[in-house]
């Protein structure tokens, strides 16, 4: 009878979550001694792991779906059922499986060895993105270089096409056996609401105004600045903004800050005169976890992490990530960390989600996750909204003390925020508009470049330097689309965090709608033990119940919605309408004149 089948449901469950803990655990060390150190040697042990991992998933798997799981009246035992009853991509036969793997691996591997040749010395042809093409975007204000390095990096890459088309054709079978339409709903089924792309494109249509007058008045600063290859209407070359993905502005704030007499030493520089190291910087992002009464690192956290790039000759995947081993101590970071202010913030961006892996490291297995994917990308950075805060800044010596406590000070720190935040929306937003639409099969490998072209100037406003064709495949330069690594998380997390930091915020006395002396942005949260203790409620629940529960815990509220976004950035707002009425600035832009063939 089926009470005696849940009571052996409760059983076997635990003993599924035990097993595939272990599971993950040796999975892990083997895709982390491969990322960490590229031989063959370490791609074919990690092969090896991974088939092996795929076969005894499959035989659980088979075990797990003879449960008549959907009439257990524990809600909790459901749940763990539903999670575990679909298989993934060890639902592929072995030697698909296998290609699959080898595919992207072989992508990731292209982008990470990728190297380019010097603008300034042809001789010199051993560039890497990390890091030294990311400093020439960052600080080169040669349109030529900067140009050089873009169109380079992407013909470096765009071998990867082949081996994409291979990838989308096994990610969509892996779908349709796991009962999928495509792999588009395999990954939004992690936000549990058939309404989320709707809920989405909703927040952005509430968003676009305020993207649009940020993009007016950089558009007006850098024609200042660079001249008329910097058209008045049209879309920003995507060379100029700093970026090799036009993703952050953040490096070109030094000609477009509001207020540059208020504007104090730039904080890298501010770093690098007071010899922070890749350590100190995340000591010092330690130090704002454990001011909220959150836990400190393992000590297996500072034995095994890579913070600097390893400089014994070695390739490695150098794009930040951090890893849980699911022994509930041994969390690392991989970063490739330059001493720059954008490193100091991706620090807390990282350590944020090994915050989360330790807090929900008690949870079963199957909900040890994010609440949603997007909730996994916030945690840190609600902690670099706070450091980011002049009062944070000065309060860690990073800013002058005598730095006066005015608008135009707290106006600049907010317009920095802003060419982060704000910057990243569209194109938060079109990443995977692109693959839905290749993975649905509306964009076929035919035009795979001009659509992401098309994606690219109409919904982010931002055109190539150069004209482009099919021969192309410009969407391989960014490491996520290579990685086989969703997208649309950061572009909800870069709406939830500021619901996060709103609701912290109140907690720890920083913020009152009510008070004007306390707006959003000035607030840090910095040793507020009671935010710290309804965001470590959030945390532990891990994935144990649909994301709007765990949102409750900290925000009170159930939905995703841009209104906190839109109260920090408020004063910016204002000012970038003003700034934009007296300079005559065009809001939006028309279409690009350059090519896509
Ligand atoms: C830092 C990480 C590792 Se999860 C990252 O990929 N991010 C963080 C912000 C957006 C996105 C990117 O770099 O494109
Ligand atoms: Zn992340």
């Amino acid at each position: 009878p089926l009470e005696d089948e849940e009571t052996r449901g409760k059983a076997y469950i635990k003993l599924l979550n035990e097993k595939t803990a272990t599971r993950f655990n040796r999975e892990t060390l083997a895709s982390w001694k491969y990322d960490s150190n590229i031989t063959e040697q370490n791609l074919e042990e990690q092969l090896k792991v991974s088939t092996e991992s795929a076969k005894e998933a499959k035989e659980d798997w088979l075990k797990t779906i003879k449960f008549d799981w959907g009439s257990f009246s524990d809600y909790d035992l459901r749940r763990q059922f539903k999670k575990f009853s679909i298989l993934g991509r060890s639902a592929l036969p072995e030697e698909k499986f296998l290609k699959l793997e080898k595919s992207i691996s072989d992508m990731e591997t292209i982008y990470s060895t990728a190297k380019i040749c010097d603008y300034n010395n042809k001789t010199n042809c051993d560039l890497s993105l990390e890091p030294e093409i990311t400093d020439i975007l960052a600080t080169s204000r040669d349109p030529e270089e900067l140009k050089h390095v873009w169109v380079e990096w992407r013909r470096k890459n765009a071998p990867a096409r082949e081996l994409f088309k291979e990838y989308v054709k096994y990610v969509n079978e892996v779908a349709v056996l796991n009962n999928f339409t495509s792999n588009t709903a395999y990954w939004l089924h992690n936000y549990e609401s058939s309404t989320f792309v709707q809920e989405v494109d909703t927040i952005w249509e509430q968003l676009k105004p305020l993207y649009q007058q940020l993009h007016a008045y950089i558009r007006f600063k850098l024609r200042q600045r660079y001249g008329s290859i910097v058209s008045k209407r049209g879309p920003i070359p995507a060379h100029l903004l700093g970026n090799m993905w036009a993703q952050s502005w953040v490096n070109v704030a030094d000609f477009t800050i509001p207020d540059p007499l208020s504007q104090s030493a730039d904080i890298t520089s501010e770093m690098v005169k007071q010899g922070y190291d890749a350590t100190k910087m995340f000591k010092k992002a330690e130090e704002f976890f454990v001011s909220l009464n959150l836990s400190k690192m393992t000590p297996e956290f500072w034995e095994q992490s890579i913070l600097v790039k390893p400089n014994d000759g070695r390739k490695l995947i150098c794009h930040a990530s951090a890893w849980d081993f699911y022994d509930g101590k041994d969390f690392r970071i991989k970063q490739c960390t330059s001493v720059s202010f954008e490193d100091f913030i991706t620090a807390h961006h990282e350590m944020g989600h090994i915050m989360y892996f330790m807090q929900y490291r008690d949870q079963p297995l199957v909900y040890r996750d994010g609440a949603n994917d997007g909730f996994h990308e916030a945690v840190g950075d609600v902690m670099s909204l706070s450091v980011s805060s002049t009062k944070h800044l000065k309060a860690i010596g990073l800013m002058d003390a005598n730095t006066p406590d005015n608008d135009a000070v707290d106006l600049n720190a907010l317009f920095m925020i802003g060419l982060e935040k704000i910057a990243f929306l569209p194109f938060g937003y079109l990443m995977d508009k692109w693959r839905w639409g290749v993975f649905d099969g509306n964009i076929t490998s035919d035009d795979y470049n001009c659509k992401w072209w098309e994606y690219r100037t109409t919904i982010q406003g931002v055109e190539p330097p150069v004209d482009r064709c099919e021969e192309d495949f410009d969407p391989a330069a960014k490491y996520h689309i290579v990685a086989d690594v969703p997208y649309l998380r950061y572009f909800v997390s870069f709406v939830i965090q500021f619901e996060f930091h709103k609701a912290a915020c109140e907690l720890a006395g920083e913020y009152d709608p009510e008070d004007p002396t306390k707006p959003l942005h000035k607030c840090d949260i910095y040793n507020s033990t009671k935010a710290g203790e309804k965001i470590a409620k959030m945390l532990q629940m891990g994935s144990s119940r649909p994301w709007p529960d765990a949102m409750e815990v900290l925000t009170g509220q159930r939905k995703m919605d841009a209104s906190g976004l839109l109260e920090f950035f408020r004063p910016l707002h204002k000012w970038l309408e003003e700034q934009n009425t007296k300079n005559g600035a065009h809001i939006g832009w028309e279409p690009s004149q350059k090519k896509c063939m």
